[in-house]
């Protein structure tokens, strides 16, 4: 079989031919089971080929993971901007949530699907409501994510029973989903939104069930302040006392973190996901001490959060942000370089949702990405990590395979007409619904 044939619906062993890999031209050959079987020298006689995929002039590289994000709010995107973070939340977005249905959610993950795929990106982690629906979305659209349902209790007994009713239910149903590509978290949202009644539960639940943490840490000074205020401690040492902070948890933002806490984080084995466009655009005030995390040994990950303070899933531009914020915020033009970037938006962002190496080697999933080696931002091409941080965005990547399965070739990938317009219309929909009960 060919390319010519519907390489979307075809199942068996990949090849792709002729790639480029750190400056080498090469075959990489995928097994039925969806992992990469040979790269190289002899790759095509470690299968038997189903599918030829043509990758001539494409850039080959491990498929992006993006770790911190809330996918359906792809809907709210546009929807309130410039604003401070408080008022944000309080006075815009949560009031719009109240309204939002299972439906609002499968169309808006659906769109983010589109929106990931059609960047690059393999792999999200995800933290919102009428997860069952987000999770129909993500079984549909072929991607992996760890969906955490948002806990917020605020410290009222009977809305904390609820929540631990909707974050069992959610382990219930990802589990009867039996999705090796999809998995679920506890998403206690913040120490400001969950009381330490929520926090001790959520870290017991996790680690009864064997699964990840989801966590909003230090996005603001305020929460850092009013934390220390109310119980004594920073937030981090909080979540610690709580028992959240395992290798398992993600934490997203830590842009108000001390020494002392990037050191606890590490020792933790914590991944720290950096959503830089989200904190200049909230106007955090502080960029996340990257050198004192990598300093400790923590693992550093790259997420967009949702598309209403981003306001795009391009991890293309969030590696571009990430390594520009840096180095504005701490003032040296050698921290967070190119390569270190790019391994913060594959390596790291699988490491920290255990979707395996996240990197191009015989007997890692294959998930990956051929982009355009011929488009304007790659040429020239002196060094691809380089061009694929400060030069490209998204709109440079051309195929995308996940486990083996072909997500989008030559741009294309099946039924994105039929998704914007159904998530325009819940968009339509959700806005209405919230004037109407004004
Ligand atoms: C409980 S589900 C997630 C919850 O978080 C809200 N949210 C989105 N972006 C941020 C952010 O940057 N900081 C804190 N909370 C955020 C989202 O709207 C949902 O209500
Ligand atoms: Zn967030």
């Amino acid at each position: 079989m060919t390319e010519s044939d519907d390489i979307f619906t075809a199942r068996g062993s990949v090849l792709i031919a002729g790639a480029i890999i750190d400056g080498s031209t090469v075959d990489i050959a995928i097994d039925e089971t969806g992992t990469i079987a040979g790269i190289g020298e002899g790759a095509r006689e470690a299968i038997d080929v189903d599918i030829i995929i043509d990758g001539s002039e494409r850039l080959a590289v491990p498929g992006l993971v993006n770790t911190h994000t809330h996918a359906a709010m792809s809907l709210l995107r546009g929807y309130a901007d410039d604003m401070l973070l408080q008022d944000w939340l309080s006075q815009k977005i949560w009031p719009l949530e109240a309204h939002l249905s299972g439906d609002d959610v499968y169309w808006g993950t659906k769109l983010a699907c589109l929106e990931m795929i059609k960047s690059g990106t393999v792999a999200f982690n995800d933290m919102y409501f009428f997860m069952d629906r987000a999770a129909e979305a993500v079984d549909e659209m072929g991607i992996r994510a760890t969906l955490a349902y948002g806990f917020i209790d605020l410290s009222i007994p009977e809305k904390r029973e609820a929540e631990i009713k909707a974050t069992e239910s959610l382990a219930r149903h990802i589990q009867s989903l039996d999705n090796p590509r999809i998995r679920t978290a506890v998403g206690p949202h913040s120490v400001y939104t969950v009381s330490l009644e929520g926090l001790r539960w959520c870290a017991e639940f996790a680690k009864e069930q064997g699964i990840g943490i989801h966590v909003h840490l230090a996005e603001t000074e305020k929460e850092v302040v009013d934390c220390v205020a109310q119980t004594g401690k920073r937030p981090a040492a909080l979540l610690d006392e709580c028992g959240c902070l395992t290798p398992r948890t993600v934490a997203a933002h830590c842009c108000w973190l001390d020494e002392a806490e990037c050191r606890l984080l590490a020792e933790r084995g914590v991944s720290a996901s950096h959503n830089p466009a989200s904190n200049m655009k909230l106007a955090v005030n502080r960029a996340m001490p990257y050198h004192w995390l990598k300093q400790a040994g923590a693992n550093v990950c790259l997420g967009t959060d949702g598309c209403s303070s981003n306001n795009n899933l391009d991890m293309f531009e969030e590696m571009k942000f990430a390594a520009l914020l840096q180095k504005f915020a701490w003032n040296s033009p050698t921290l967070l370089p190119a390569g270190e970037a790019v391994t913060m938006a594959t390596a790291a962002g699988a490491r920290a949702l255990g979707t395996g190496p996240g990197t191009l080697t015989v007997g890692a999933p294959a998930d990956i990405v051929l982009v355009d080696a011929r488009a304007v931002c790659n040429t020239p091409l002196y060094h691809a990590d380089s061009n694929l941080v400060y030069a490209c965005n998204g709109d440079a990547v051309m195929t995308v395979l996940c486990q083996g399965r072909v997500l989008m070739h030559e741009r294309t990938v099946p039924g994105e007409e039929e998704i914007l317009e159904g998530a325009a219309a819940a968009a339509r929909s959700l806005v209405g619904r919230a004037r109407q009960a004004s």
